[in-house]
């Protein structure tokens, strides 16, 4: 059976999806006509099935050439690309990106497609059945989060920068590529917005397994999304590749130090997902309780405040007791609006960001389509800073003493150098 066939029968049965498949770059090379220099000169890199690797470096240091060389948009000029093993130097271009997702910054989407017709783009072309594309357009919207009868007919222009760019994802998945490019894919959107995605990538990852190489010089959202980090200087010359804890605790020199920059503890947070610590139940209430019954609820509870949800259960407002006083018989006119949410992919860093912005002390924790879910407060993150940091200290006193220990160690070789010399003499 065909490759791609196989791809959609398992797709569209329900079964899993594809899985990862590893990537090899090996002395992979590009010299750009007319440049004295290559612009990526002999990288090797090796990348397991299903990992998460991001590419960070400074601009212009190959980062976006590498990564093209992946799925042949820019052909290389020196060295070699295998897939799954395969050596697809030079397969034609056109069947290797059937098995390449590759999403981009500002989605990439086609205007004059709606989000179902962009979305089905490649399993058009790898020739699946109308109804299983149907299916598959579904699935993917369904996937990245996206209400499937509210969106598929939309066009890219009636969508939010977030939602372009989940369209997008949707796009790069929806033949069940098991390798996925991603250049800069959330360079263009607020910080918000892109904390959320960054969280929506991640779970997708959890459900997916794919093999994912992902661009960007932004070094938090490296240590947040990747498994491994290859920090590249110019030329794609891998100055470090590591896992994020290690490059974080022992930089390999001092251009991924310089890198790293200040509050390496602090970038840390970044590690520490809002699923790993403890997330509480607070006293909660829908817009459509009577107001005497929210009353009773605050008094019963012992606590001031009370969380209000929409009726999607979604979080919606802080109310406290002075609040509802004010509230003229609907628990909607009042209260402080919850301006941030996190799911339990974020990190401890958006958690902790989130708390300030609303400054409430705590942060509502949320599912996928926005439920509240319960709250992580104040406490508990100081908690986890202060561990987070205590580790680092002690980590980085036995880093020192090992160094301390191998340089006593080679003094003590150079002195019985010397010695024995002396002896001969
Ligand atoms: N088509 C081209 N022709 C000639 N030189 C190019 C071409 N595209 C890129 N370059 C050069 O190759 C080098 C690497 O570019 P690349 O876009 O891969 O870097 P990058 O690390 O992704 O940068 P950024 O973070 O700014 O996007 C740069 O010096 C760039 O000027």
């Amino acid at each position: 059976m065909p490759e791609a066939t196989a791809t959609a029968e398992k797709a569209t049965a329900g079964h899993a999806s594809t899985k990862g498949a590893t990537i090899e770059l090996e002395h992979l090379t590009k010299r750009y006509p007319g440049s004295r220099e290559p612009a990526v000169d002999s990288v090797n890199v090796g990348i397991k099935a299903g990992e998460l690797v991001v590419f960070v470096g400074p601009s212009g240091c190959g980062k976006s050439t590498t990564l093209k060389m992946i799925n042949r948009l820019i052909e290389p000029t020196g060295g070699r690309i295998r897939i799954g093993g395969e050596d697809v130097t030079h397969m034609d271009p056109v069947r290797l990106r059937r098995k390449i997702g590759y999403a981009i910054q500002a989605s990439g989407l086609f205007p004059h497609m709606t989000v179902a017709q962009n979305i089905s783009l490649v399993p058009k072309m790898v020739g699946w059945s109308k109804p299983r594309i149907r299916s598959r357009v579904e699935e993917m919207l369904d996937l990245v989060g996206l209400d499937p009868g509210e969106f598929h007919g939309r066009y890219p222009r009636q969508l939010s920068g977030g939602q372009q760019q989940r369209v997008g994802v949707a796009r790069a998945l929806a033949a069940d590529p098991p390798v996925l490019l991603m250049d800069e894919p959330f360079g263009a959107v607020d910080p918000i917005t892109r904390n959320h995605l960054q969280d929506e990538l991640i779970r997708l990852q959890q459900e997916l397994h794919k093999t994912i190489v992902f661009v960007t010089h932004d070094f938090n959202e490296a240590i947040k999304l990747g498994d491994r980090i290859a920090v590249l200087r110019e030329r794609s010359h891998i100055a470090q590749f590591d896992t994020p804890e290690a490059i974080l605790t022992h930089p390999a020199d001092d251009f991924v130090s310089g890198f790293v920059g200040a509050g390496a503890a602090l970038k840390r947070l970044n590690l520490t997902r809002v699923r790993d610590v403890e997330v509480t139940d607070c006293p909660t209430v829908t817009v459509d309780d009577p107001l005497p019954s929210i009353f009773n609820l605050l008094r019963a509870s012992g606590t001031n405040e009370i969380l209000l949800l929409d009726k999607r259960r979604r979080p919606y407002k802080w109310l406290r007791r002075g609040d509802l006083m004010r509230a003229e018989g609907s628990p909607a006119r009042a209260g402080t609006l919850v301006h941030d949410t996190v799911t339990r992919d974020a990190t401890l860093r958006d958690a902790l960001e989130a708390v300030l912005t609303d400054n409430t002390g705590r942060v509502a924790v949320t599912g996928r389509r926005g439920e509240y879910i319960g709250v992580v407060d104040m406490e508990t993150l100081m908690n986890s800073v202060h561990e987070l940091l205590e580790a680092d200290r002690l980590g980085a006193m036995e880093h020192r003493h090992e160094r301390e220990e191998a340089r006593a160690q080679q003094t003590h070789f150079e002195q019985e150098d010397v010695d024995a010399g002396e002896a001969k003499a």
